[in-house]
């Protein structure tokens, strides 16, 4: 069984737990709850550039990243370092997050956040918004095509934008028709860990522009980036290039004057 083939199996376990103990109509009484919303996407566009920077404490393919920080320095310290967006990943098991790390989150910054997790049910969804985010993930590799238009659905009817991820030709061709509003190219494989940037190259072309294009995983070589930036991307998911240095905020600030000089 593949890493990702647990996460998912240990996820449907937690879910079922998570709904047990909280009631959907519990959430939809969250303070949060009917918070408005600001575009992920449109907030990285107004950007030279427009970086996702994400939470990350460890990975499965990274045992520790950064167990020191607060989710509040840390958040705080990318928002004043010019971020376009933040991500936090609220999965226990194998990243060490949670969503008490997405409500700090939000209450350190004004920025979109996306909740980073494995999404497998609709309730996962009322979970992010009633935790402050302002978008979600979803994962082609996980998900079928009804899947992925259903979630994407329940989403936006909670003014949730989506970022859908895929790793291949075959997983961009059965997402494209779910209405996301931004396609994540994950240069990570999750099967294997293996990371290449030739995925976001070879993928850009063939993502329509109505669609948000964000190049994910295994990034920190300015040059490779205004590469991507070239090519149509309009936005970068980073995380440990950041979350490894001991101050995150500043490794971005760093890393934005290298990009943009
Ligand atoms: O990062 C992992 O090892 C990983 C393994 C299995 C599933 C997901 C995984 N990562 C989630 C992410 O998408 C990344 O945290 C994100 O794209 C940032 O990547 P990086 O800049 O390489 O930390």
């Amino acid at each position: 069984m593949s890493i990702l083939d647990q996460i998912i199996r240990d996820k449907k376990t937690e879910v079922q737990l998570r709904k047990s103990l909280i009631p959907e109509s519990s959430l939809e009484g969250f303070g949060l709850f009917d918070r408005p919303t600001t575009s992920m996407r449109n907030s990285l566009k107004a950007r030279n550039t427009g970086i996702i920077a994400e939470h990350k404490r460890r990975s499965p393919s990274k045992a520790i990243i950064n167990q020191k920080g607060s989710v509040s320095e840390i958040v705080s310290g990318y928002s004043k370092a010019g971020a376009g967006a933040i991500s936090v990943l609220t999965d226990g098991k194998y990243f060490g997050g949670s969503l008490d790390d997405l409500l700090l989150a939000r209450a350190s910054t004004s920025l979109p956040l996306l909740r980073k997790e494995f999404i497998i049910d609709a309730y996962q969804i009322l979970e992010a918004k009633a935790y402050g985010a302002d978008a979600i993930l979803l994962i082609a590799a996980v998900l079928t095509k009804e899947e992925l238009q259903s979630l994407c659905s329940s989403a936006h009817a909670l003014n949730l934008e989506v970022l859908l991820e895929v790793h291949s030709k075959k997983e961009l061709e059965f997402s494209l028709h779910a209405g996301a509003d931004l396609i994540g190219v994950n240069n990570r494989n999750l099967k294997t860990f293996e990371v290449s940037l030739d995925i976001s190259r070879e993928l850009c072309h063939l993502i329509p522009d109505a669609v948000g294009k964000i190049s994910e995983s295994g990034l920190g070589d300015p040059m490779e980036l205004k590469e991507l930036k070239q090519l149509g991307y309009e936005g970068f998911l980073m995380g440990e290039t950041f979350m490894k240095t001991a101050d995150p905020g500043n490794a971005l600030r760093e890393f934005l004057k290298k990009t943009e000089g």
